[in-house]
């Protein structure tokens, strides 16, 4: 079974460059189909969520060549408004398909997105701000059938501020006609680059990164050439990985900004920090110490996706943190799997208080969803003895060649794809 096989105990110490960020890129080329002509996007990460986006753009009829982290897509003949359901519920990014599709094609047929197992995920928001737009919704025989003759402005207000309904709604909506007010919209960095994005293709979008965006329908959309932005989350897991370990490593290609309440947190566990340009340098130490009280957030609060890798952190600090966590239902899986490694972790109803102890040791664990996986790996890194951590899966669904990049920064890690013995 594979797996990554990890000797821990040593400090990374080095340079790494920041991969693009998953939740921009995948979002953004839902948005090539928007208008057909050659876009070309840059820094797209090679993960597998990634790759089942290109296979539904290519099942739609979309051309693609990769070079690199650049892939170049001609959108020109989309031949079918339906997404195959085997790639649709492989991720949850699969409902970005819906509002681009509807604007372009009057129609969308979907199934129900699969995605990471963190609890409930629903999708009606999505559905409600895509019918107020005018869309017509059918569910039967497990598919969804969207359609909309004519997508007509609208003042939509979320009950929550769902990073995923707002990308899907600005994405209907910006050849509606007339304008669409997004009220209790998400404000993660994410929503921001798509609506940079949106408006260099020539969109009329503004207020990303406020509860409130606005978007005027404009009659014409031209392909173009982006670059996504860096991923915040896997920056902040190097991070807690070099903290954890002891170590002292460079990031290049990073928006501190984006990081901010990741990085205080970092600092309030012990760690120093210093940052210039796009570079950030993170040194940590041997006496981290706990931080009270963590709390999930929607941004610019603490990120949910930096949950995991920071509760073991935690674990290995002196003294104790309560993580609670307030995005998503079930995202505490990865408590028995630190456990195994010898976290004293207390789960409540929906937080989980963390009595630090002096050190992990290694252990064969599975990740059971993306940063449940990240954090068992940076768990593994700083632990004494050998972890193997199954489900890797998951982690290639957000983090490209994760291995590798610890490998650059002398952890030791290792990939094994076959039957092992002992190692
Ligand atoms: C590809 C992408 O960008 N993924 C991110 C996005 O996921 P995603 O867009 O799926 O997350 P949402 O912001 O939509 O989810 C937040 C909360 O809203 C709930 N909800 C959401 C939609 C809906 O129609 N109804 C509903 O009740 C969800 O169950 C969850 O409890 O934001 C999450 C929260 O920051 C991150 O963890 C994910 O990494
Ligand atoms: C939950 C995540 O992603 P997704 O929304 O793609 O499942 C994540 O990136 O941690």
């Amino acid at each position: 079974m594979e797996q990554f096989v990890i000797k821990g105990g040593k400090p990374l110490y080095g340079t790494v460059r920041v991969q693009g960020a998953k939740n921009s890129a995948l979002p953004i080329l839902a948005a090539t189909l928007l208008v057909e002509g050659i876009h070309e996007i840059r820094d797209v990460p090679h993960l597998s969520d990634t790759d089942v986006m290109s296979q539904i753009l290519q099942a739609l009829g979309v051309k693609m060549r990769w070079d690199g982290n650049n892939v170049k897509l001609e959108t020109s003949s989309i031949k079918t408004a339906r997404i195959p359901e085997f790639l649709m519920r492989q991720m949850r990014s699969s409902i970005f398909l819906m509002g681009p599709l509807l604007s372009r094609l009057q129609e969308v047929i979907i199934s129900r997105p699969g995605g990471c197992a963190i609890g409930a995920r629903p999708i009606d928001l999505h559905l409600k701000g895509l019918s107020l737009l005018g869309a017509e919704i059918e569910e039967g025989d497990g598919f969804i059938r969207c359609s909309a003759s004519r997508l007509t402005g609208a003042e939509v207000r979320l009950d929550l501020p769902s990073v995923g309904a707002t990308e899907n709604i600005m994405m209907a909506a910006v050849r509606a006609e007339g304008e669409t007010v997004i009220k209790n919209a998400a404000r993660e960095p994410e929503i921001s680059d798509l609506e940079r994005f949106l408006n260099l293709m020539g969109a009329d979008v503004h207020g990303a990164g406020t509860d409130t965006i606005v978007i005027r329908g404009v009659q014409r959309l031209t392909p173009v050439s982006y670059e996504v932005i860096p991923d915040r989350i896997v920056a902040g897991t190097l991070a807690a990985a070099a903290v954890m370990t002891g170590g002292e490593v460079l990031l290049t290609h990073v928006i501190r900004e984006h990081m901010q309440s990741t990085l205080n947190l970092l600092e309030r566990a012990g760690a120093t920090l210093k940052h210039e340009g796009d570079v950030l340098w993170v040194k940590g130490t041997s006496r981290l110490r706990g931080v009270g009280e963590v709390v999930t957030e929607p941004y610019p609060g603490f990120p949910t996706d930096m949950q995991p890798q920071v509760m073991a952190l935690l674990s290995v600090t002196d003294g104790q943190s309560v993580i609670s966590e307030r995005v998503f239902d079930g995202r505490f899986k990865h408590v028995h799997e630190l456990a195994r490694m010898g976290a004293d972790l207390v789960p409540r109803a929906h937080s989980v208080e963390i009595r630090g102890v002096p050190r992990l040791t290694g252990a064969t664990v599975q990740a059971t969803d993306l940063r449940a996986g990240a954090a068992l790996v940076i768990a593994g890194l700083a632990a004494h003895g050998t972890t193997r951590v199954l489900g890797l899966n998951h982690i290639d669904r957000g983090y490209e060649r994760l291995d590798r990049t610890l490998l650059q920064l002398g952890g030791q890690i290792q990939r094994w794809t076959g039957k092992i013995a002992s190692c």
